[in-house]
Formats: structure tokens, C-alpha cells, sequence
């Protein structure tokens, strides 16, 4: 069972996701946390803040936050502060370290960040003890999560599923006691460091951990009834998606849905471990449970997806190379320049195609547009190139077996908003139709698509 931030935000959350955790009696359930509430984004900002010397650490109000935070809640839930203390005091010498090198580079972002989860977890364990549950409290970094060192967006490696296999079963044998791990944490093959799963990645730990152990379901515990019909953040009126299957779930998160981390179909898909999504706020919705497949009968689209900010390319070909030699030379571009394709459409002469923000996301501003002019300049040698910023990638996932029912439908109401669409991409997946239009009218089109899919009668599509 996962519990993101905004389930265990405060001493009373905790509470609530012990009682939660107690209505199972009967399963011997692993629990992973997240950090406590924003306590991410802060330590973010306090490190930004210590490397850019705009204020001293002792008077950081990222700082303070993080510290009453935590010794409020351990104080509420009448805990010993001694069980924290020793990492908030870490913590502010980190912060006076990075000020004093005036650097916050990804690595010590990594350990940074780490003190939240690091924390969550503490609080809780000690938490469930007083009230009489055995539990165990695991850093991830400590009980085999090994990782690639991209620092910020680091990827699991296989020798992490038999790694904490052993060290979980092991110590469940010898004295058992309900494991609480931290999310989002893992430790760096090469440098032995901490690193994080990129920003959500405890859904990632979870279905890890729920693959390493074989275990029968994977629970992930959000502030939302469930995967909704689009962002209740750009329409409030969307609707619980009841199922869904492994591969409709990957792409809603590979394409921006912030519920799932893109990553994290993966394991459970490999283990063919069904994954629930649930509410802690409201634990008597049924949430959705995505599945390896589906009755997709009825189904036609299931949800909306926005990605924003996306870059897209237009490459013509000044036909000095063959076709084939054209597009290997093109794909060939950016595997040299470590930058992943999302989109892609291609004619016989140009390709369209749109960048991956998160890689792109994970470096420096400055450093991305010398990126993106680096980009231009290599396919400039064999094509004309025209470089779009700030486009949105809509993704409609649903029944591409009734494609035609779904783009028919689309395109009057993007028609009836006077938008024309940039690109279009419809992949092998099966589940996801990807369309491309101007950020500015992004969040309108997603309106009028959901309104017309799921709040109009369907039956004129049928
Ligand atoms: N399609 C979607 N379905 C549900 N939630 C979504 C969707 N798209 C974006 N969200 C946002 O994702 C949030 C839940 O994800 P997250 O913040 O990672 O939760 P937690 O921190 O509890 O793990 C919701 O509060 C909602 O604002
Ligand atoms: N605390 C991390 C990891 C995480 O998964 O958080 P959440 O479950 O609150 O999205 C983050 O904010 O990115």
C-alpha cells in the first residue's frame, strides 16, 4: 500500500491511514510513504534558495516550515522529538553546505529531498508502534533499491527485485513486523548515492516492491476518488475511470496524468500484480483497478490527457539522403544527443515530431536551449527545420478500435472551437490517440472533449 503526500500531511492524515491500514486485519500489507505533504517542493526551493545565497539557512522560511512540520506532528501524534531531530539537524547543514559552494547540483538535490521521505517514514513506524503495531521502518537507498545515477530521474535496475526480496522476507521470517519504506528513494549502482525516481516516483517503489514480493495487489492511496476522466485541476466535473488496463494506465502517465509516475505500470505489469487506486480521503469509493486487460466492448475513450509546454519539430527533407537513410539520419540526431521522442508523424519527405519534456525538464534552462539549438543545427545539414514551442500534446486513451468513432467526434469539437490540430499521431499501442495544438487552447479543447465524451448522450456516436 502506497500513502502519497497528501495522505499522511499532518499528524491527523497519519492517523486516519493507521486506521485505514487496521480495517485489513487479516493482510499482512508493506507500506510506503511519501514525504509529508508539499515538504518536497520546499526543500526544493530551500536548496535553490541556499545555492542563490538569497537568504541565510537559519532564517529560511522553507526551513521553518519543514522543521514545525515535523516536530508538530511528531508532538501531536506523542511521539519522542529525538526521532527526527538528528535528520532536521543533517538537514541544515546541508543547506549551509550548499550555500557555502553557491552549487545545488542534482546529486545533492537527490540527498536533499531525501530527509522527507526519510522522515515520513520515522514518524509513522514510531507511530504505529506506540499504538501496539509491530512495524519497521526501511530506507529504500538501504534494503537493495539499486538505480541507474541520473540523479532526479533515476531508473530502477533488475538487481533491485531479488535485493529487496531477500532483505523484506528475510527480516519478516526472523521478526515479523509491518515494513514501512520510504518512496521515491533508491541508491546509485556507480556512486552509492541517493537518488530519487523522478518527482512522484513512490507509486514506482510501490509496484516494485509489489513485484519483487509476488504480492496479490498493489494499492496506491491519493487526495482523488481514483485515475479521473481528465485533470480535476483544469475540469472539476471529471468522473472516476472504474477500470483500466496496464497498458491505458501507462500511457495516461507517460503522457502527463500526474496520478500515476510514468513509470510505474511497469513492474506491476511484468508482474501482472493488479493495481488499485484509492482514495484515503474517501476510502469507501471504489477507486479504479487497472488490470492486464479489460472488457473493452463499451469501451470507446476512457480518458483525457494533457501534456503542456511541449517542444515540436517540423523536419522537411532537402532529399540529399534516401528515405530510409533520412529518417535513420533524423532518429540517429537525437539518440547522439540523449533527447527521447514522444509523438511522431511521418510523410514520405518530412517528419513531425515532439520532444520529451521530462528529459528536457531534468537539465538546466540554459542548458536546454543550447540543446534545442544543437538539435536544429545537426538536422539543418539534411533538412529545413522549424523549431514550435509551448505546444500541448492532448492524449485521448481509450478504444483505438473504434478510432474512427473517436476522431470523428474529436474534430467536430475541435472544429466548433475554430482549432486546427498540429499533428496527429495514432501508435501501436492501441490506446492512445495523441493530437497537437497551440498551449493557449489546450485547456478549452480539453473542456469541450470531455464534455462531449462523457457528459453528452454517447449514443450518437454509437
Ligand atoms: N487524470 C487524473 N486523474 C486523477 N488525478 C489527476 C489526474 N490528472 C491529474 N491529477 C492530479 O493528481 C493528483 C494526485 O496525484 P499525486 O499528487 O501524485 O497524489 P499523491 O501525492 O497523493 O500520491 C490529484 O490530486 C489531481 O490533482
Ligand atoms: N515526495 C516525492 C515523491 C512522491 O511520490 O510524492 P507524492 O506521492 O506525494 O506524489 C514527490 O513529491 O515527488
Amino acid at each position: 500500500m502506497k500513502f502519497g503526500g497528501s495522505s499522511v500531511a499532518s499528524a491527523e492524515r497519519m492517523k486516519e491511514v493507521a486506521d485505514l491500514i487496521l480495517s485489513f486485519p487479516e493482510e499482512s500489507p508493506v507500506i510506503v510513504l511519501s514525504a509529508m505533504g508539499k515538504t518536497t517542493n520546499k526543500l526544493i526551493s530551500a536548496g535553490e534558495k541556499a545555492a542563490s545565497c538569497v537568504s541565510t539557512v537559519s532564517e529560511m522560511d522553507e526551513l521553518a516550515f519543514v522543521k514545525e512540520l515535523h516536530y508538530r506532528t511528531v508532538e501531536e501524534l506523542g511521539l519522542e522529538k529525538t526521532l527526527i531531530e538528528d535528520h532536521l539537524e543533517k538537514l541544515e547543514r546541508l543547506l549551509n553546505g550548499i550555500a557555502v559552494l553557491k552549487e545545488f547540483t542534482p546529486r545533492a538535490r537527490d540527498y536533499l529531498v531525501s530527509f522527507g521521505e526519510c522522515m515520513s517514514t520515522r514518524i509513522f513506524s514510531a507511530y504505529l508502534n506506540k499504538i501496539g503495531v509491530k512495524a519497521r521502518q526501511y530506507d529504500a537507498f538501504d534494503i537493495g533499491f539499486i538505480t541507474t545515477d541520473d540523479f532526479t530521474n533515476a531508473d530502477i535496475l533488475e538487481a533491485t527485485y531479488p535485493a529487496v526480496a531477500k532483505r523484506l522476507n528475510g527480516d519478516w521470517v526472523r521478526d515479523p513486523a509491518i515494513p514501512i519504506v520510504t518512496g521515491f528513494l533508491g541508491k546509485g549502482w556507480r556512486t552509492c548515492a541517493v537518488t530519487t525516481l523522478g518527482r512522484g516516483g513512490s507509486d514506482l517503489t510501490a509496484t516494485t516492491i509489489g513485484k519483487a514480493l509476488g504480492l496479490r495487489e498493489i494499492q496506491v492511496w491519493k487526495d482523488v476518488d481514483g485515475v479521473l476522466t481528465c485533470d480535476p485541476n483544469i475540469y472539476s466535473g471529471a468522473e472516476p475511470v472504474p477500470y483500466l488496463t496496464f497498458d491505458e494506465a501507462a500511457e495516461l502517465a507517460y503522457f502527463g496524468a500526474q496520478v500515476l509516475h510514468p513509470q510505474s505500470m511497469r513492474p506491476a505489469r511484468e508482474g501482472d500484480i493488479p493495481v488499485r487506486v484509492k482514495n484515503s480521503y474517501n476510502p469507501n469509493a471504489p477507486g479504479t483497478l487497472i488490470t492486464k486487460s479489460r472488457d473493452m466492448s463499451k469501451a470507446v475513450l476512457t480518458s483525457i490527457v494533457l501534456k503542456r509546454n511541449v517542444t515540436m519539430l517540423d523536419i522537411v527533407s532537402t532529399r540529399m539522403l534516401g528515405q530510409f537513410g533520412f529518417l535513420a539520419k533524423v532518429f540517429s540526431i537525437f539518440e547522439d544527443l540523449g533527447i527521447s521522442v514522444d509523438v511522431v508523424a511521418t510523410s514520405e519527405v518530412s517528419i513531425s515530431l515532439t520532444l520529451d519534456p521530462s528529459k528536457l525538464w531534468s537539465r538546466e534552462l540554459i542548458q536546454q536551449a543550447s540543446e534545442l539549438d544543437h538539435v536544429v543545427e545537426e538536422l539543418e545539414k539534411i533538412a529545413k527545420v522549424n523549431l514550435l514551442q509551448h505546444r500541448s500534446i492532448i492524449s485521448l486513451i481509450g478504444n483505438v478500435q473504434r478510432s474512427s468513432l473517436v476522431l470523428e467526434k474529436a474534430f467536430r469539437v475541435l472544429r466548433m472551437n475554430g482549432v486546427n490540430v498540429q499533428m496527429i499521431s495514432q501508435g501501436a499501442s492501441k490506446v492512445n490517440i495523441s493530437l497537437i495544438v497551440n498551449d493557449s487552447e489546450a485547456e478549452r479543447c480539453v473542456r469541450s472533449l470531455h464534455s462531449a465524451f462523457f457528459e453528452s448522450d454517447m449514443s450518437d456516436i454509437d
